[in-house]
């Protein structure tokens, strides 16, 4: 058994220090100069391989800068990627499970060393303050720190899991699928990247990772940690690419034993529906874990603590400018305290500086065109829909800087059926619904068909244990922001439209990755 400390999570930096800010922007600078520009080509089977057409990555805050390229791999790529993981495969699943598990320990020790600059080239990349970027890459470290002792417990053959039967012996093995796809989104491009890319590795797979197209800078620099924590050749194999050419190969082909994605519920759902055709040759149901979008809501009745709530409010609703899953997109406010707590949630938003993640701004600008297109268009809708209360602009720029900026918005009396309050908007943009009663909140939370993070305030013991038990929801929360989740602390992940439940950073999300074969022997 591999002899490590207990799993601790990290602490997050404080940036109240000066010498922290300093820090930060000295890593900034050190990015610019050393990363800024880069190009990332493949790698398959241990060697780097590049393509005639690149990849694009463009700074979100200033789009006139391009923050670097990636290879774009093809079909015939792809292809390859996937023998040479299966080729792979046959030693790496023979790896003992503590040999595997130091590999992501190293890589987590290679991590911390690198975390500002980790932190700072998400600054430029996909527009995160210093906050955000830093709490991101804690969490990558987590992911790999928490896989890695997982681990431990599917080593060797389990025989306390069964009941003894006299006469023989009975046991358990897990042992790993095979060859998978990893399909990350852009959103938290290091933390979620490599958490879906190291808990299968580390169980004795072998992965295909596919990071999203606006942040393959960050995922190229995560694979590099791996390769030199010493992963051996086709174990990881970094294939930057379009979704919808070589993602919907992969997903699609025989030889893919596991998919695991994290991202929009149209593009999981698609991926579900072709994952399931059986393809000539295949010889196995392809295992799916999704983790989808939510359209996540939090309560707050008239027994609220006011600037308990608005913090919340403000913090769930405008962090990484409500580009997470787990946003507080919905507000859902009983009548007796509504203007008192709307009132409070737009002076406090209203604040809010909006600017570059490098200045580390509050509220930053949102990650490509597509999405502030999409937004532009929940923004002319909103008048329709309720009263727009603060914001309600797409500005295009701010400070002199041409980028994807958006005004932090905040809509109230929006109608609980209306698209606003029913469908993802990935954006700075909260509507706030006012509800009747207790009873008529806990039913508008539940009134989407997500069911990801939901979140009371609420001084009431009883409705907080009705909530408990009635609030449709993967990650609950109460008196606080309903974003947030640390590995291991807060296992995460979303049920109905928002995903299979598979519960990143929890005790069971390796078991995923595996399966389990009973031995019988008799004696
Ligand atoms: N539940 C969670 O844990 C969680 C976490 C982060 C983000 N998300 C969700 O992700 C979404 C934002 O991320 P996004 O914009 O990158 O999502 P997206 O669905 O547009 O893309 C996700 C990934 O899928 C790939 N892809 C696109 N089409 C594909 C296809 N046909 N076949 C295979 N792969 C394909 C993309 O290239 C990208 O790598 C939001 O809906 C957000 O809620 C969920
Ligand atoms: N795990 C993150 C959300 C990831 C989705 O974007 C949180 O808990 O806020």
């Amino acid at each position: 058994m591999i002899k490590v400390q207990e799993y601790r999570p990290q602490s997050f930096i404080d940036f109240t220090k000066e010498e922290n800010v300093t820090a930060y922007q000295d890593a900034l600078k050190k990015v610019r100069a050393e990363l800024v520009g880069k190009h990332y080509p493949m790698v398959i089977n241990g060697e780097r391989v590049d393509t005639a057409e690149k990849l694009t990555s463009l700074n979100p805050c200033d789009t006139s800068e391009v923050v670097g390229t990636t290879a774009k791999a093809t079909i015939e790529d792809a292809e390859r990627a996937l023998q040479g993981a299966w080729a792979a495969f046959e030693s790496w699943k023979k790896w003992d499970m503590d040999a595997r598990a130091r590999v992501l320990l190293k890589a987590a020790a290679i991590l911390k060393r690198r975390r500002l600059e980790a932190c700072a080239l998400m600054s430029i990349e996909v527009g995160k303050n210093y906050a955000e970027a830093d709490v991101e890459v804690a969490e990558a470290i987590d992911f790999l720190e928490y896989y890695a002792r997982s681990a431990m417990k599917y080593s060797g053959f389990g025989s306390s899991e069964t009941t003894w039967f006299e006469g023989e012996e009975n046991g358990l093995m897990s042992i790993p699928l095979g060859v998978g796809v990893s399909i990350s989104p852009w959103n938290f491009p290091c933390a979620i990247f490599i958490g879906m890319a190291a808990a299968p590795i580390v169980v004795g797979n072998c992965v295909i990772v596919k990071p999203a197209e606006d942040a393959g800078l960050i995922a190229g620099f995560m694979v590099d940690i791996m390769l030199e924590a010493g992963l051996p050749a086709g174990v990881l194999q970094f294939l930057p690419g379009v979704g919808r050419e070589i993602g919907e190969y992969l997903t699609t082909h025989a030889k893919t034993r596991f998919i695991t994605f994290t991202g929009s519920r149209a593009v999981g759902l698609h991926i579900n529906e072709v994952a399931a055709k059986v393809q000539p040759g295949q010889k196995w149901i392809k295992r799916v874990i999704m983790e989808l979008g939510g359209k996540d809501g939090m309560i707050v009745d008239e027994t609220a603590d006011l600037d308990v709530a608005v913090t919340a409010a403000v913090q769930g609703a405008f962090g990484f400018n409500g580009q997470k899953c787990s946003a507080m997109s919905r507000l859902i406010v009983v009548d007796s305290v509504y203007d008192d707590v709307v009132n409070a949630f737009v002076e406090r938003a209203g604040a809010l500086k909006v600017g570059t993640g490098e200045e580390n701004a509050n509220v930053t600008a949102v990650v490509n065109q597509m999405s502030f297109d999409k937004i532009k268009g929940y923004l002319e809708i909103a008048p329709d829909e309720g009263k727009v209360l603060l914001g309600g602009a797409a500005t295009g720029e701010a400070n002199g800087k041409q980028g994807y900026y958006v005004q932090p918005t905040i809509v109230g009396d929006v109608k609980r059926e209306s698209r606003l309050a029913q469908e993802e908007i990935f954006g700075p943009v909260v509507s706030v619904i006012r509800a009747r009663d207790w009873q008529d909140a806990l039913d508008i939370a539940n009134s989407t068909e997500y069911g990801l993070t939901g979140g009371v305030c609420s001084a009431s013991r009883e409705r907080l244990e009705q909530a408990r038990a009635e609030f449709e929801v993967g990650n609950l929360y109460f008196n606080r922001k309903i974003t947030g989740a640390i590995v291991g602390v807060q296992p995460f992940g979303g049920y109905n439209m928002s995903g299979t439940d598979s519960k990143a950073g929890g005790p069971d999300y390796l078991a995923n990755f595996m399966q389990l074969k009973t031995v019988t022997e008799r004696w």
